[in-house]
């Protein structure tokens, strides 16, 4: 909506269910994800992949451990310079990949970028103002693609450094599980804002390890998505944590809804532990959600660990 709103723009909204898009395309609204918010007229709603076969650029929207299976599908039937800009946040199960990573594997020669930073689906759809980044290798193919994408609510800040900005949207839905859980638990709002800051020096030495650039962590797609999503309760990974920290079980916590962060912790300390990078408040949800710790414990861990200089 928003990039159709941005230039008139045609958008093809491909789908996999040919009746949910049957149906949008009569409504005219996503009546199960944003009830309420009207497609703008460029969007056309479709179940057929050819409609793809002209787009120059291509948002993948679908949760990060799809990516391998719906790129597999899709990238044979795009025009060879496609952009395809990546829009999850998350690290693969089962191989650790950054989806970066994974696109590079599954559709070789693409030009890739990574869409990310603080950014709520529902308000970016309601026009409400939303700033994020746009990162690919190559820079003026980011600064063309930001700026075709920005509206006049929606600004896309462009930059070089995708694993950086990848680094940020992964791993913030990690941090913001332990937030969700802190509150949840009744730990106060001194403990959330400790916990954000530690998380925030746990992302830098992370994207440092990892050869992303500190600064890009330290922009909208890094601090700007941790603050976002540890101090808000619309956040479905802050929601997970919470209701974990108020006692409900691993299967009631997501309340049916996708929380990345849960499915992409234990890739993230795999990853820390490999370049030697301590990532303690990961390690405690990572912990948390393999059952191999228990809320409290994990509490005391962080509470006991040695004193040492901050920076
Ligand atoms: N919702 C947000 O506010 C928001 C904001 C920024 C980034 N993201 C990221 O975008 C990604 C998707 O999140 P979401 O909120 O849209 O999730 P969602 O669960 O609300 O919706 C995902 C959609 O993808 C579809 N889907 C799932 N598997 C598919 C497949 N194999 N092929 C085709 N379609 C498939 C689902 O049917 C669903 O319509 C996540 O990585 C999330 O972190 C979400
Ligand atoms: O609801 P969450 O926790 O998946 O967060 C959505 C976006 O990533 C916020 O930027």
């Amino acid at each position: 909506n928003a990039a159709a709103a941005a230039a008139a723009r045609p958008v093809v909204l491909w789908m996999r269910d040919p009746e949910a898009a049957a149906a949008m395309a009569r409504t005219r609204e996503n009546e199960r994800h944003l009830p309420g918010v009207t497609l703008q007229p460029g969007v056309r709603p479709t179940a057929d992949v050819a409609d793809l076969a002209e787009s120059e650029a291509v948002l993948v929207v679908t949760p990060a451990q799809t990516l391998r299976g719906v790129l597999t599908a899709l990238a044979p039937r795009l025009r060879p310079d496609a952009a395809l800009i990546l829009c999850a946040k998350g690290i693969e199960r089962g191989t650790d990949a950054f989806l970066t990573d994974v696109a590079a594997e599954v559709a070789p020669g693409a030009s890739v970028a990574v869409l990310s930073g603080p950014s709520f689906a529902a308000d970016v759809a309601r026009g409400l103002p939303t700033a994020v980044t746009l990162a690919s290798r190559d820079g003026a193919l980011a600064a063309a693609l930001a700026a075709a994408l920005s509206g006049p609510t929606f600004r896309v800040y462009h930059g070089s450094d995708p694993r950086g900005v990848e680094i940020g949207g992964a791993a913030k839905n990690v941090l913001a599980i332990a937030c969700g859980a802190a509150i949840g638990r009744g730990l106060g709002e001194s403990a959330r804002a400790a916990l954000v800051a530690r998380s925030f020096a746990e992302l830098m030495r992370f994207a440092r390890a990892w050869d992303a650039r500190p600064e890009t962590l330290m922009g909208l797609s890094g601090l700007g998505d941790l603050v976002l999503s540890a101090a808000s309760a619309q956040s479905r990974n802050f929601a997970f944590g919470e209701r974990l920290g108020r006692g409900a079980s691993l299967a009631e916590a997501s309340g049916g809804k996708l929380a990345e962060g849960a499915l992409t912790a234990q890739g993230l300390v795999a990853l820390a532990r490999r370049r030697g990078v301590e990532m303690p408040v990961a390690e405690a949800v990572a912990g948390l959600l393999s059952g191999t710790l228990g809320l409290d414990a994990a509490i005391a861990d962080l509470l006991g660990r040695p004193l040492r200089a901050e920076i």
